[in-house]
């Protein structure tokens, strides 16, 4: 058996704080970064320093708490190929590239349409291949390790070939991962050979053929703007050659967001194992935060929503009569996997469709009596009293309507004798 690490790039700090509306204080940036780090991410993408110099500082300032930690992150940062954003995004990360753990990510545009939208210089192929080329040479002296991003792979269209010679250039100026974007979110299996995951398959054979001493590593970064992040990117992995995957946790990103990396994680847990072939894919994230990570995202980002898979508020929470009479005995029988995996709990909320059972348990776990035999009337009588609750009542209003029926039985008892 052949287990295959996937390595979880958390952009969550750079993609994520595109979202508008997302974008959180100095400290906080420092909070989610020490969270991300404990929760062992493999790569931790904390900004973009030339943007300003405020997120240079916070670039700069995580860089530096968490060389100070004794397996920190490959910390990165993104820049546009440009030759004074590559310094800066250099300088920034200077405390992890002195401990060896600092990747600079840049990119440069693919896409037929972003490519026009470079006028004259975006047709002038070989003035780009040179100049892509010296840049990542100059900054790769410096030692540090270099991602490349065609931005707008999916939708290179006829650009193939001079894909290919942009790798091939950023390969011989010393990029050693190649990052390949679904940036509009629009990639599709249905596309046949233009998926992006055959042109990654193919693009992956040829640079195995051609450098074959280099150990070139392929990643994914889709976007999710038809709700596909998670299916690309898992075909990226599981039948390309993607071995990282880069997201964001609950899914946040520019526009429709990115993969949800909580999704991801989950998913190559789940389903990894004993994938085919005698291959196994696994991650080394500490899952058992997962839950927290997305808590503090919702709390000082962008609110999740109740549905949203694996760590919702409504992801492990059970209200129908059947679903909880079955969670009781065995929780597998309606949860994909124990929550108690992320760092969550199998939580019951009653309302209109609960069954006898469930009030039994509530009203037993707060201390007060409701035998088998009074379980139904009991129930009964509890959603009469809300009846005009549709959306469910918490356990104390259920107590609440408890009392009350246990009062009217005893006035009844009393003025029958
Ligand atoms: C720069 C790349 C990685 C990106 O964010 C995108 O294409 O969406």
């Amino acid at each position: 058996m052949v287990n295959q690490q996937i390595k979880i790039f958390d952009t969550t700090l750079r993609d994520g704080q595109q979202c508008p509306g997302a974008g959180m204080s100095f400290e906080n940036n420092l909070k989610y970064a020490h969270i991300a780090a404990k929760a062992q991410v493999d790569i931790l993408e904390i900004g973009f320093p030339s943007a300003s110099k405020l997120d240079h500082a916070i670039v700069n300032t995580i860089a530096k708490e968490l060389s100070d930690y004794k397996a920190p992150p490959i910390l990165t940062a993104l820049c546009q190929l440009r030759e004074n954003q590559m310094e800066i995004t250099l300088q920034s990360l200077a405390p992890a590239l002195k401990i060896k753990k600092a990747r600079l990510h840049t990119y440069f545009p693919v896409d037929v349409q972003l490519m026009n939208a470079l006028g004259e210089y975006g047709k002038n192929h070989s003035k780009i291949l040179k100049d892509i080329f010296h840049l990542i040479h100059q900054i790769s002296k410096s030692g540090i390790e270099i991602q490349f991003s065609p931005e707008g792979y999916s939708r290179m269209g006829e650009n193939f070939d001079f894909v290919t010679d942009i790798i091939r250039a950023v390969i011989e100026g010393g990029a050693t991962i190649i990052n390949c974007p679904d940036t509009i979110g629009g990639a599709c299996k249905l596309q046949g050979d233009d998926y992006f995951v055959e042109h990654m398959k193919n693009h992956a054979a040829i640079i195995a053929k051609e450098y074959p001493h280099k150990n070139i590593i392929w990643s994914t970064h889709c976007h999710n703007d038809f709700g596909l992040a998670l299916e690309n990117s898992m075909n990226a992995i599981f039948y390309g050659p993607a071995t990282q995957v880069e997201g964001c946790f609950n899914g946040i990103g520019e526009r429709a967001g990115n993969v949800s990396l909580e999704q991801c994680i989950m998913y190559i847990k789940k389903f990894g194992k004993n994938f085919k072939n005698n291959l196994s894919y696994f991650t080394n994230m500490r899952c058992e935060f997962i839950q927290e990570i997305s808590d503090f995202i919702s709390t000082n980002m962008l609110q999740r929503q109740f549905h949203w898979p694996i760590t919702g508020e409504n992801a492990a929470r059970h209200t129908s009569g059947g679903h909880t009479n079955a969670i009781i005995k065995n929780p597998l029988c309606y949860q994909p996997f124990d929550p108690k995996e992320i760092g969550n709990e199998i939580s019951f909320q009653f309302g209109p469709f609960s069954g006898s059972n469930h009030a039994k348990e509530i009203i037993e776990k707060k201390g007060y009596s409701c035998s088998e035999q009074e379980k139904t009337e009991i129930a009964q009588f509890i959603k009469d009293f809300y009846a005009d609750r549709r959306k469910g009542i918490t356990d104390s209003e259920l107590m609440n309507a408890y009392f009350i029926y246990r009062n009217s039985i005893n006035s009844e008892n009393k003025s029958k004798n």
